[in-house]
This record gives structure tokens, sequence and C-alpha cells, in this order.
């Protein structure tokens, strides 16, 4: 763009690119009424899990981040089957997380980069992630993401059942505006630091009526008014002074979310800080937790896990050729047979419970 002499906006703007409105997008690549009915059931689901009503375990399992959405659909073929399995005792929604929030810079996710050049074709990012997470609900698996422009839920929200807002938005006010109006149940992580007042906090700003500035289904800025979403829940997922995965932590977030007079539904991240993000050391935090659940600790509605078809992660920007084929490009996961053998065995476990 040419800078005018007098100009004092846009200075720093290289250029301004067109993106489809939040309506093409939906009518191009659609959800059928059976993905509509699917979504709803189970959204509903997870609201059952939240409020205590349905004992199941709520497992959000599956890569850090899609990259390559042939594997990532070898990989949900796998997990639906799995899920079917264990339904019972553990209720499985995929990880698809397109928006990477990152510490300093890097690769920021399918929708941003989609061609994992630095090229940031939006459009096409857009279109991958529909085209994805409808590949994803026709194995049978409910999706899961983490929302983090406030523009992208226009655009993918209505084939989500449960969504996070991590821990570097946690204590955005534009994050908690967001997640009002949001139709899932809604996860607000502890903050990098480990603080999980915040997190409280997130959720009260969050069941309450807001109005903000966003774009409408024509993609026209607007003004929203929300009704405020009543379905949200704190994630552990420990901070720079350690894992807050304990029995004494579980406690004293659930003593926090009762002061405020909050349902105390807490689901525990198993990877990031409560795994130092050793993807290894996942398991035995998920049997941790599990352990908690079958002692009675009732607040633990669910866990997350970061699962892919390899483990271990790898460098990335590297030439898209030395790629390995399902090994992560973010954070480390553990592997399809190390998640298949977890899940199974805490199925095995919970149902002592029932
Ligand atoms: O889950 C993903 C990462 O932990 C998060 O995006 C931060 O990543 P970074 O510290 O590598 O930027
Ligand atoms: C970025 C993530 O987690 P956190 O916000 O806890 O760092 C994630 O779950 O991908």
């Amino acid at each position: 763009m040419q800078i005018h002499p007098h100009q004092t906006t846009d200075i720093n703007v290289e250029t301004f690119g067109p993106l489809p409105s939040p309506a093409g997008l939906c009518t191009e690549i659609p959800a059928s009424d059976a993905n509509e009915e699917f979504i709803r059931q189970s959204r509903e689901n997870i609201h059952q899990i939240i409020f205590g009503n349905d004992s199941r375990h709520l497992a959000i399992v599956g890569p850090c981040s899609i990259h390559d959405t042939e594997a990532g659909l070898e990989y949900a073929e796998k997990l639906a089957g799995l899920a079917e399995e264990v339904k019972d005792q553990i209720h499985i929604v995929m990880r698809v997380y397109f928006e990477k929030p990152r510490t300093t810079v890097g690769w920021k996710g399918l929708i941003m980069d989609p061609r994992l050049d630095g090229s940031c074709n939006l459009p096409e990012g857009l279109r991958k992630a529909r085209k994805f997470l409808l590949s994803v609900l026709s194995t049978g698996l409910p999706t899961a993401t983490e929302f983090l422009d406030p523009i992208t839920p226009q655009f993918i929200a209505d084939l989500i059942s449960w969504a996070a807002i991590g821990a570097r938005t946690t204590e955005s006010q534009t994050h908690r505006q967001m997640a009002s109006g949001l139709s899932m149940p809604i996860g607000f992580k502890n903050t990098t630091a480990g603080a999980v007042q915040p997190a409280v906090n997130a959720i009260k700003a969050a069941s309450e009526r807001q109005t903000f500035l966003g774009i409408d289904p024509e993609g026209h800025a607007c003004s929203v008014t929300t009704k405020g979403n009543p379905n949200c829940h704190v994630i552990l997922r420990g901070g720079s002074s350690g894992e807050n995965y304990s029995a004494e932590h579980v406690s004293a977030a659930r003593a926090a979310l009762e002061k405020a007079s909050l349902p105390p539904a807490i689901l525990v991240d198993c990877s990031h800080a409560n795994s130092s993000k050793k993807p290894e050391r996942q398991p035995d935090v998920f049997r941790n937790i599990i352990e908690q659940r079958l002692n009675g600790e009732s607040a633990i509605i669910g866990s997350m896990i970061e699962s892919n078809l390899k483990e271990g992660n790898q460098s990335f920007p590297r030439p898209l050729s030395d790629l390995e084929r399902g090994v992560s490009i973010t954070d480390g996961c553990i592997g399809w047979e190390t998640t298949a053998e977890t899940l199974r065995r805490a199925a095995d476990r919970l149902s002592k419970l029932s």
C-alpha cells in the first residue's frame, strides 16, 4: 500500500485481502441436517457431563495441531473406533486445533497458513478447516478446538461441540466476550503462570450478557450482543511454577469455583505444563486423575490428551518434503498405541464407578 504524506493510520499495514463472508463459506461447504443434529446432541452430552448428570469422563483427545489433513483423517478414523469401544465410560471428542497461540512467533496453524510455507492464504485455510471438520464428523466423532482469533468462530463454530480459550487468552476481555456468545461448552485454561482465579473470573464474565465489536454472518463489522454462555468450566494445565493436577490443586480449584457460585467442573490437561511438555508423561497424569475420580473427586469432569499417529514432534519450519507423516509440528504428542492403551485401561478402571 502507498503511504500518503499526511497519513496517520495503516502505516504498518502491508495489505488488506478479501475473505469470503461466514455465511458464504457455510453455504459453500455446508453442514447437513444430520451433522447439525449430531452436533446439537454432542453439545448436550457435554453439558450433562459438566453439570454432573452424566458420570462419563469427557476426553478431549487428538493432535496438538492439524497440519496434514490426510494423516489427520487417518487419526480420526482410529479414534472413532476407540471412542465406540469405550463410550460407556469415556466420551471422546477429537482435538481439531487449527489456531496456535505462540509464545513469541512460529507457525500459527492451518487456518493462518494452510500451505505451511508462510504464504498465509486465509481463505484457503478457512475452507480447509471446514472441510476437515466435516470429514472428522463423518467418522462419528464430535470435534473440539481452541478459538483464538475472535472472527474465526463465525466461519467454523457450527461444526464444533466443545472449545477452549487458551492459557494466553483466558484473561482477555475480547475472548471472554466471544465465549459469552458461543453455542458450545467452553473450557478456560489457567494462565501460563499457573493462576486459576483468572479462569474462574473468565467463566463469570462469559456467563453474562455482553456487547462488543464483531462481525455478522455477512462479514460486516457490527455490534454484537450476547446472552451469556452457561456451559463453561476450568481447565487445569499447569503453569510456570509446575503442575496443578494433584488432589490438592483440584480441591483448591473446586473451592475457587464454589466460592464464585459456579458449577464445580474441572477438566485436566495432561499435556503442557502438567507434563512439563514431555509427552511420555501424559499417561501418568491421566491415570492419576482417573484414580482421583474413582476416589470420589466428582469435580473432575474430564481430561485432555495431545496424541497423534506417531509420538513426539518435529521441528518446524523445515522443507515440507522432510516432514515425517503423523508427527506433530507443534507440541509433542503420545503415539497411537499408547493413546489406545491408556484410554482402554481408564475405561476399564472407570467401569468400577458404574
Ligand atoms: O499447544 C501449543 C503450544 O504450547 C502453544 O501454542 C505455545 O507454543 P510455543 O511456546 O511453541 O510458541
Ligand atoms: C495452546 C494450547 O494450550 P495452552 O493454552 O494451555 O498453552 C493447546 O492446548 O494447544
